[in-house]
């Protein structure tokens, strides 16, 4: 394959990314470092109060058959410690105890105060790190001498195992240009902002100062996103003046200790409390919980950069994963050509197939080029149409179909066999580029798990093998479907 078409195929390349890598590992502060490993329990201090009492304490419910424990590679999580029925509550929390940024817009008008001052700096982060936002009002608590959530904040992990806290070599490691972006765009953010805290800091007295007076910087800054974006839950607030509810991010104490599962056994619910806009939350045993089980809720279905870049783990084989690729003719003629496709025109397409690739947006100036490989439905179905659409010379059997059509992969054949085969058969070379574009392989990276490797290390190059994994599943499902449609068509 030329080298000048793989390259192209990552919607960016890596050495690009890495050139300017930022990390927050040599910046590290008193608040924060690198998680030891994936799984470590280390709290913010050694012996922090019993989580499970204060919620009682306050007013909350937690199940008499539940303890927190540690899970081997999870870190902390809850267990029953006998089998609980479906439908149980296993943790009920009253309305003032989950931690949310409040916006007061009253503070908001450049008053003086700690809060007007924590909210002119959340205004200055960017809706998409929304859980520097909350982070913001966690590290203020944590500051609070006297804190009413000090049981609650003692029990966080003292590190996480995101890559913002990787070393620069572990950053690269990773071997993945889109996610080294977002990591480097969170570091080089953190480090601007601890810049902007800093100035705005500078001359306010005690009183009105939002940490209490201590320095902030981006390691912090850091460990408090990442606590957030790690533990906090998007849930209704409360109902507004309108009678609607916006979603807004919240840290859960306790139910934050559950761990993940795309099979879950519990699930989040709220309840309007009665007489008050507030709302309780809720841990509802989905099915029976048997003894030593732990309990698990469904983060979300996210792909592994997701999850690692806000969560600090990988989940092997997970279905949601994906490769980005960037939609590109002539990389595409390349792929179509090495999959033995006779001339392939994805370079220069005529004006009926150009008019459906800017249906598609893949061409014009509101295109999307980035396309993808993996997750529930295989083919990206926008890929997948411009490939059905531009490997046809038949426009009015294209235009027969609907776009929802030749988008689906679950439409076999919508163009005919021959189409399909053709299609299906440049994806996986396409999947073959991709592959070649991970400077190692799969089994230098097993070798190298087999040695004695820093935690951070071992979750770059899991991150990065489960990827190179997912793309072999991709062409293994593809080329079954090619075996199957060239069988049918051979015995019809
Ligand atoms: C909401 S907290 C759960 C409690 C956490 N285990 C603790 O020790 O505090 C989420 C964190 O738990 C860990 N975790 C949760 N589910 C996991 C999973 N399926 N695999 C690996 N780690 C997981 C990750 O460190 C994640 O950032």
């Amino acid at each position: 394959m030329a080298a000048s078409a793989t390259s192209k195929v990552l919607t960016a390349t890596v050495d690009f990314v890495t050139s300017s890598t930022s990390s927050l590992t040599h910046r590290r502060g008193l608040t924060c470092s690198a998680a030891a490993a994936a799984a470590v329990a280390a709290r913010i201090v050694p012996h922090p109060p019993d989580l499970v009492r204060w919620v009682r304490r306050e007013g909350g419910l937690v199940h008499p058959k539940l303890k927190i424990t540690d899970h081997l590679s999870h870190g902390l999580g809850v267990v029953a410690t006998e089998e609980i029925p479906q439908g149980s509550e296993l943790v009920v929390l009253p309305s003032h105890l989950p931690l949310r940024f409040r916006r007061d817009p009253e503070s908001d008008g450049g008053g003086e105060g700690a809060d007007s001052l924590l909210n002119q700096l959340a205004s200055r982060v960017p809706e998409e790190l929304w859980a520097m936002r909350l982070g913001l009002r966690l590290l203020q608590v944590r500051a609070t001498v006297g804190s009413f959530w000090w049981p609650y904040i003692s029990n966080l992990p003292e590190a996480f195992s995101v890559p913002i806290f990787f070393s620069r070599e572990d950053i690269k490691n990773l071997q993945y240009a889109p996610l080294l972006h977002q990591v480097n765009k969170r570091c080089r953010f953190l480090f601007e902002f601890e810049k902007e805290v800093k100035l705005m800091l500078e001359n306010v007295a005690l009183k009105d100062h939002p940490f209490g007076g201590q320095d902030v910087n981006a390691s912090s800054l850091g460990w408090a996103m990442s606590a957030v974006s790690s533990r906090a839950f998007r849930l209704h607030g409360e109902i507004l003046h309108n009678g609607k509810n916006a979603d807004i991010p919240m840290l859960l104490p306790l139910i934050d200790m559950c761990n993940h599962s795309f099979q879950p056994n519990a699930q989040i619910v709220q309840e309007q409390d009665m007489n008050s806009p507030n709302m309780s939350i809720k841990v509802v045993a989905e099915t029976p919980i048997e003894q030593d089980t732990p309990v698990m809720l469904n983060y979300g279905c996210l792909s592994n950069d997701l999850f690692l870049l806000d969560y600090g783990f990988v989940i092997p084989s997970n279905p949601f994963d994906y490769v980005e690729l960037k939609y590109d003719g002539t990389l595409l003629d390349a792929a179509s050509m090495a999959a033995g496709v006779s001339s392939p025109s994805f370079s220069s397409p005529n004006y009926w197939q150009k008019e459906i690739l800017s249906q598609l947006n893949l061409q014009g100036d509101q295109a999307l080029p980035k396309v993808s490989l993996g997750g529930p439905g295989l083919v990206d179905g926008r890929l997948l149409a411009a490939l059905r659409v531009l490997l046809s010379n038949d426009k009015e059997t294209v235009q027969g179909h609907d776009l929802d059509t030749l988008m689906s992969l679950s439409e076999e054949a919508p163009l005919g066999v021959p189409i399909e085969v053709a299609a299906l058969r440049t994806v996986i070379a396409l999947s073959v580029i991709a592959l070649e574009h991970f400077p190692t392989k799969i089994m230098e990276d097993e070798s190298i798990l087999k040695g004695d490797v820093s935690s951070s290390k071992e979750l770059a190059i899991q991150f990065r093998m489960q990827k190179k994994l997912m793309i072999i599943d991709v062409m293994r499902k593809l080329a079954k479907r090619v075996k199957m449609l060239s069988e049918e068509k051979s015995t019809a």
